[in-house]
């Protein structure tokens, strides 16, 4: 930590215009300044300045729904419908899963976000005090959720296994872990689940993560089960009277566009995952006209097969304008806004995140722009969702620490997790000699 200065960088505040040739000053895990050049108080000293001429600063990217450890189960189980996705492949293969797989899993996921420039995650699954423990040693943020799956937790014990999470990691690694609870969804967790684990967390003032809408097949399913869609079911059952995080939202009336913004429920779109496990496309449109807060994910590594949140802002601003044949929706700063600020409110947390602005965290990313495929910049927002990639990015710095910078991950050995990863993935025993700057 200490006191960072970046110099003559293009800067993307996301909270205002581009600002060419400013600057960022950075006190501790904060922004100090953010500005021309020439705003730095007089007098002002940092201990590490950042020469970034080359460079695009913008906020951290933040990936409102992921698994992270289901980088394991990547390129495992292809091409197939979710239901028999999960029932036939993933739940099975996940029954094998240890606490130990879980972490390395997510180191792995941990890598991979850094290098593409994000900064803060959500994540639902399972051995969270792993992920937990995996997420204060690489630095990033995060909010975890234990999944729960109703149906399999008859006597109640995964509902306290994601209690304690809550009651032991929230605010661990000086704020960065947050903590929610995690119905996993209303088919898999009855009615009366559900409205236990809303007083649970009501009981413990924090919110819930949930899949929601995801496919026909779930809409048509719950409603002949229940009598309500999962929407409307969520609603009538009071989830949204919590701060709620709902991934998917693909298959939604009129009605319920309005009653998610209404509810200010924090939708996690998941533009990959929908199209990769053909769910269907969501009304992103339609939801941001309505004033829905919609976010932006990756889903899990198994269903996308990145966790590339440069790709999914690319794919999620495409998608909108192909499905609704109007170009005009969607624009390259909508699309930016939704991976930052509309990210860090679905997680509760944009009074500290999602834009550069003096006071907030300082979790920002810096992006090479002097690259044939960023070249020339007639609009840098334009250039960061439509041509640039997660490779592009520079250096990551979150809470004020530096986590990346040329490329470089200081916080993790990449070596070490690819063995790991390999071994529990059952791909054989390998040493991985990587180049010095593949090393991290
Ligand atoms: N089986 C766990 C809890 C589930 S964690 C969250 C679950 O969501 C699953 N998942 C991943 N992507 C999706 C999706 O798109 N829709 C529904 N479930 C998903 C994931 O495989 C994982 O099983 C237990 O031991 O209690
Ligand atoms: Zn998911």
């Amino acid at each position: 930590m200490g006191k960072i200065l970046i110099k003559d960088c293009t800067i993307v505040p996301i909270s205002g215009p581009v600002i060419e040739e400013g600057v960022i000053a950075i006190n501790d895990d904060r922004l100090h300044y953010v500005g021309p050049a020439g705003g730095v108080p007089a007098g002002w000293q940092a201990d590490t300045v950042i020469e970034a001429g080359d460079m695009v600063a913008l906020p951290g990217l933040v990936n409102s729904h992921t698994h992270a450890a289901m980088t394991l189960l990547r390129s495992f189980a292809d091409d197939l419908p979710l239901k028999q996705w999960l029932e036939e492949k993933i739940w099975p293969r996940e029954a094998k899963l240890e606490r130990e797989d879980i972490y390395w899993g997510t180191k792995l996921a941990l890598l991979e976000m850094i290098r593409s420039g994000t900064t803060t995650f959500a994540d639902m699954y399972f051995h969270m005090d792993a992920v937990a423990e995996a997420v204060v040693e690489a630095g990033l943020r995060a909010c975890l959720s234990q999944g729960l799956i109703g149906f399999q937790d008859r006597g109640g014990q995964r509902l306290a296994t994601g209690v304690s999470l809550v009651k032991e990691w929230h605010g661990a690694g000086d704020g960065r872990v947050t903590t929610m609870l995690g119905p996993h969804a209303p088919y898999t967790c009855p009615p009366e689940y559900l409205t236990k684990v809303a007083e649970t967390a009501a009981g413990l003032g924090v919110g819930l993560h949930i899949h929601l809408a995801e496919t026909k097949e779930e809409v048509e399913n719950v409603r002949a089960q229940y009598g309500y869609t999962p929407v409307a079911l969520a609603a009538k059952l009071g989830l949204f009277e919590l701060p709620t995080l709902a991934a998917h939202c693909v298959h939604l009336t009129t009605e319920e566009i309005a009653l998610l913004a209404e509810k200010k429920v924090g939708v996690a779109h998941c533009p990959e995952s929908n199209l990769k496990l053909a769910s269907g496309v969501a009304p992103v449109a339609a939801m941001l006209a309505a004033g829905v807060n919609v976010a932006i994910g990756t889903d899990g590594a198994a269903s996308n097969n990145n966790l590339d949140m440069v790709a999914e802002m690319r794919t999620c601003a495409l998608l909108a304008k192909g499905i609704t044949g109007d170009p005009t929706v969607v624009p390259a700063h909508q699309a930016l806004v939704m991976a930052t600020l509309n990210g860090a409110r679905a997680l509760g947390l944009e009074k500290e995140i999602g834009t550069l602005e003096a006071g907030k965290k300082a979790d920002l990313i810096l992006v090479n722009k002097h690259q044939p495929h960023l070249m020339p910049p007639h609009d840098v927002e334009a250039n960061l969702v439509y041509a640039a990639r997660g490779s592009d990015v520079d250096t990551v710095i979150v809470n004020g620490k530096i986590l990346m910078a040329a490329g470089e991950v200081k916080t993790m050995d990449a070596g070490e997790i690819y063995a790991q990863v390999m071994k529990r993935a059952g791909r054989g025993q390998k040493k991985f000699h990587l180049l010095p700057r593949l090393r991290g």
